[in-house]
């Protein structure tokens, strides 16, 4: 008898457990971001940028927002790992992408790579959140502007939005 409320509240309550997937080249400010999320919306003190590494593994952040579970899967940019990336698309439910908006000379590899992960059948209809990082650097640009940089043709089909922030500022 335990078991079969066991196996129905796990059913219940796993249905309102959402995965997202953080992605964005090396230097992004993915990981930043995820420990700013931690700090701000669960009693966790996120680390301090200063601590923050090059991500080589997988980084994972839980947090409540409303009686919502989020988990975030922060991965690594670097080129090298980003055939990783895929691995985790079939579970994720929604994705943000993370560009360093103060960084032109790497919008061009950021474009590739977002193009490539829209192109990924397994992430076909996930909601994407596009982020024009580093607002807090005097050089950055609009997430206006980046979007016009970026000129996404696949876009158009999807749920999709663009957001300047700072993971420093919040
Ligand atoms: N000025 C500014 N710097 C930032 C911001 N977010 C991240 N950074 C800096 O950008 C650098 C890269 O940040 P990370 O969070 O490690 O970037 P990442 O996307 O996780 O990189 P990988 O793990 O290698 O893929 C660090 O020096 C951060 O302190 C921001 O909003 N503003
Ligand atoms: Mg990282």
């Amino acid at each position: 008898m335990f078991s079969l409320f066991y196996g129905l509240w796990k059913y219940m309550f796993s249905k309102t457990e959402f995965h997202v997937l953080i992605l964005g080249i090396d230097k992004a400010g993915k990981t930043t971001l995820l420990e700013k999320l931690k700090s701000v919306y669960s009693n966790l003190e996120g680390l301090s940028p200063d601590r923050i590494v090059p991500t080589v593994g997988l980084n994972i952040g839980r947090i409540e927002v409303s009686g919502t579970k989020l988990v975030f899967w922060d991965l690594g940019g670097q080129p090298g790992l980003r055939s990783i990336w895929e691995k985790y698309y079939e579970e994720a439910h929604a994705v943000i992408f993370v560009i360093d908006a103060a960084c032109p000379s790497r919008f061009e590899d950021s474009k590739s790579a977002l193009e490539k992960v829209l192109r990924h059948e397994d992430l076909q209809g996930a909601p994407l959140l596009i982020l024009a990082n580093k607002q807090d650097l005097a050089e950055s640009v609009s997430s206006e502007e980046l979007a016009r940089y970026l000129d996404l043709k696949k876009l158009d089909e999807r749920v999709y939005m663009f957001e300047a922030v700072s993971s420093y500022d919040g």
